[in-house]
């Protein structure tokens, strides 16, 4: 049995419950005030759990796999194996200071105070650079800290900057940067294959999601020129068209970002009927 704790609410919870469900692990009960919930899968059971919480309930067993950010599991310093980044959840934990202070670098803030939800992070990267300051452990709306006199500056999340600009907060440095993990506990990797079925599903997805296939019929006399735009790394397929002497069907895997391009080139090489299709997902 494999117990994998996701983020119960907040902006983790449906990214997740997405993502597991085009990795053909679907919640099968669901609610956000449940507990469990199960999957297709009879071995699979999810725990609902706040993100901060799940690096130390896959550390302990609680939890065999999890889902969370990396800064949450640094936070915690918990001794859990990350298995795979699912890309999603990006943030920066930035250091800022009021829009109106002089302090432009870390180093200026000698014998501060810095308020964060961050202490351990923020910890670490004070001491490393050897700059001695004072953390102010906040729960929320550490944005506020600096313009009430509690505190000099800040290390925060910032992910499209909004908050800090809205807040009259300035960047000064990048302390740490986040996306959302696959984790497991140490014991559990061993248990049996299924973690790492888990973990394959999830990277099928993932790889799929900058793809799209093109399916399309080539006159046989422009195949060479068609093969020429169709961009080198796996095929293309080629096939008779049975109703057809000359015409032929053509297959590849495409990059999202170069589909634009491409269906232009081919139209040009003498590629028609073609189609652009998403691909659900890739095992090599
Ligand atoms: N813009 C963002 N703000 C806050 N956290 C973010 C953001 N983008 C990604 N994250 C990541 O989300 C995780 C925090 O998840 P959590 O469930 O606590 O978020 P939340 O949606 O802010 O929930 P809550 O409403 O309880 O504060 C962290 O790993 C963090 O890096
Ligand atoms: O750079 P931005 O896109 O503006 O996002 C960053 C903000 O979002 C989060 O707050 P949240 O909404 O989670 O509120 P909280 O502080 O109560 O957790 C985070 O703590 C920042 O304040
Ligand atoms: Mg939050």
């Amino acid at each position: 049995m494999i117990r994998i704790a996701i983020p119960n609410k907040g902006r983790l919870h449906d990214p997740t419950v997405s993502l597991l469900k085009e990795a053909g692990l679907p919640l099968l009960e669901g609610g956000t005030r449940k507990l469990f919930a199960k999957t297709t899968d009879p071995e699979i059971t999810y725990l609902f759990a706040r993100a901060a919480d799940i690096p130390e309930y896959v550390q302990d067993g609680a939890a065999d796999v999890g889902v969370t950010g990396l800064d949450l599991i640094h936070e915690t310093k918990s001794d859990v194996e990350v298995l795979l980044d699912l890309n999603f959840g990006r943030a920066n934990l930035v250091l800022a200071v009021p829009e109106e202070s002089s302090i432009s670098s870390a180093s200026g803030l000698n014998g501060m105070r810095v308020a964060t939800e961050f202490p351990n992070i923020t910890g670490g990267y004070f001491r490393d650079k050897g700059i001695d300051i004072e953390i102010i452990k906040v729960s929320g709306a550490c944005e506020m800290t600096p313009h009430v006199g509690i505190a000099d500056a800040i290390v925060d999340i910032s992910s499209s900057g909004t908050t800090l600009v809205t807040n009259h907060l300035k960047m000064i440095d990048k302390v740490f940067s986040s996306s959302v993990q696959l984790i497991a506990n140490k014991q559990s990797m061993q248990k049996n294959g299924k973690i790492e079925q888990i973990r394959t599903a999830l990277e099928s997805v993932l790889r799929a999601k900058g793809k799209r296939y093109l399916m399309m019929n080539v006159p046989a006399a422009h195949l060479d020129e068609v093969k020429r735009v169709l961009p080198g790394m796996a095929g293309p397929t080629v096939m008779k068209v049975e109703s057809s002497d000359s015409m032929l069907a053509v297959h590849a895997v495409v990059e999202s970002d170069r589909i634009f391009a491409t269906v232009g080139d081919l139209k040009k090489a003498g590629a028609r009927d073609i189609l652009v299709v998403p691909i659900e997902r890739m095992m090599p």
